[in-house]
């Protein structure tokens, strides 16, 4: 694909598009494969270029990867996991942040690991220091080498208690996927409990662990000796689902998403409606459409689930410029997650951005001097101009705000999109885009 689209914006999307597995969960199921004796098969999985890292690093490792795209399965056969040349996995650094969590898997299966410097969406530090805090306390010695991290287990992994400092998504997956296999019982406190992470705690089930959660983000995890492999079809990417969505309000548009799953976007579906944003729940997806007349301002905070998704943000943005008053959005999860509103203000939204926490949620980045939170005035008209991809979700922002401007843009870097949305200029045609690739 090229990496620049030309977009002429001002017209409505309107059609239908269909969302697969979420990106957040694929990955992490086919690291859980890692685990198994047998061969695991996972469906509904999409085109995105995090699963082809994940894939390579599998194979790397003596995982017989298959993909059958063009219906979504994923077979996995583990029986011949072995080291991979750190030379082969260096190609991998910068690419994800996916290979962190190989850690456990490759700890119970083969004593020792090399992690390739990660990569991912820059909107903050993203430290890995919760995680390799629980590491070491199952037992595990971590050292740092060029471009990665060596880690060994010398007597092997024994169950813990761990307390997270933040309900840390990968930190509570890394936790999981070690535990399930460490000596004993582990006891996590503070744990991030994401639909997806609920989806893992399914695999991993499946595969023979013993997993229960608690009301108060407390995980149990009884360490068992062998999984097996697994069969389980990915939940919906409930996060592609509401960037569809906030892309049809931003356009005054009409789009049916087939795959998105409510229960999973309660809070998404809440602040759509406060926004003026219409929606309507099918048997299999979701249709979001701009009712006509103004959108109205929200005062929004991102937090962990279930409250509004840090993910969710950036797309909502877009839709927010286009809706009367001033919208207040308080960031909470990452201390640097509004450098895609300067592309915003260069086509005409007013968008101011804070130090200070416009909101009222407890706050890591309170004094902290993080630019976290943003005013938005509106409604303002947008109009076309060349921009660049910053980050993933950043990114399909950009691309909704050349749709909904009047005029022409040149979106560049867009390459960085497939990352997290499969097929995402096709669907865009199907929605009557007008896009082209330069
Ligand atoms: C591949 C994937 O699933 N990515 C998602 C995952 O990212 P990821 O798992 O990286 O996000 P985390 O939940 O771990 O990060 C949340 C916050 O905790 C901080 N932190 C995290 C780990 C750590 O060791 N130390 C630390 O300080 C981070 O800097 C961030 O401020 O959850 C995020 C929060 O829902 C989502 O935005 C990402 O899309
Ligand atoms: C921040 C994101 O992803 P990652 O953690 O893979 O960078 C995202 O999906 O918006």
């Amino acid at each position: 694909m090229n990496n620049v689209l030309r977009v002429e914006g001002g017209r409505p999307l309107q059609g239908e598009i269909t969302v697969r597995g979420a990106k957040n969960f694929v990955p992490k199921a086919m690291v859980a494969a890692l685990l198994g004796t047998s061969e695991s098969v996972l469906a509904n999985v999409p085109l995105i270029r995090d699963v082809d890292v994940v894939s390579g690093l599998l194979r790397l490792h003596g995982v017989k990867v298959d993909f059958d795209q063009s219906h979504g399965v994923l077979k996995m056969d583990p029986s011949s996991v072995e080291s991979a040349h750190v030379a082969d996995i260096d190609a991998h650094a910068g690419s994800s942040r996916i290979p962190i969590l190989l850690c456990g898997p490759l700890l119970h299966r083969l004593g020792e690991a090399f992690i390739p410097d990660l990569g991912g969406c820059n909107i903050g530090g993203r430290p890995i220091d919760f995680h390799l805090a629980s590491l070491r306390s199952f037992g595990a010695t971590v050292e740092k080498r060029p471009g990665g991290i060596h880690i060994t287990a010398p007597d092997g992994l024994h169950g813990t208690q761990i307390e997270l400092p933040y309900p840390s998504v990968g930190a509570t997956e890394q936790t999981l996927l070690t535990a399930v296999m460490a000596r004993g019982l582990t006891e996590l406190r503070g744990a991030a409990v994401e639909p997806e992470i609920m989806d893992l705690v399914s695999v991993l089930q499946k595969m023979g662990a013993i997993i229960s959660v608690d009301t108060d983000r407390t995980i149990r995890i009884e360490g068992v000796e062998e999984l097996t492999g697994y069969r389980h079809t990915a939940m919906p990417d409930r996060i592609e689902a509401a960037s569809w969505g906030s892309a049809a309000l931003a356009t005054r548009g009409d789009i049916i998403v087939r795959g998105a799953n409510q229960p999973d976007m309660t809070t998404f579906l809440n602040t759509f409606r406060k926004v003026g944003g219409a929606f309507d729940v099918l048997d299999d997806g979701i249709r979001f459409w701009h009712p006509g007349g103004d959108l109205k301002s929200v005062a929004i905070e991102t937090n962990v689930h279930p409250g509004l998704m840090t993910d969710w943000q950036q797309p909502l943005v877009v839709a927010l410029t286009q809706a009367r008053g001033l919208s207040i959005v308080h960031e909470t999860v990452y201390e640097n997650r509004f450098g895609f509103t300067e592309a915003l203000n260069k086509m005409g939204a007013q968008i101011q951005l804070y130090r200070e926490c416009l909101g009222s949620l407890p706050c890591r980045f309170k004094q902290a001097n993080f630019v976290h939170s943003a005013a938005i005035s509106g409604p303002t008209p947008l109009h076309g101009a060349d921009i660049e991809v910053p980050d993933l979700r950043g990114g399909f922002s950009h691309l909704i705000a050349a749709l909904a401007a009047e005029g022409v843009s040149h979106v560049s870097g867009v390459q960085v999109i497939s990352r997290g949305y499969e097929h995402f200029t096709s669907k865009l045609k199907s929605l009557n885009a007008n896009i082209q690739g330069l």
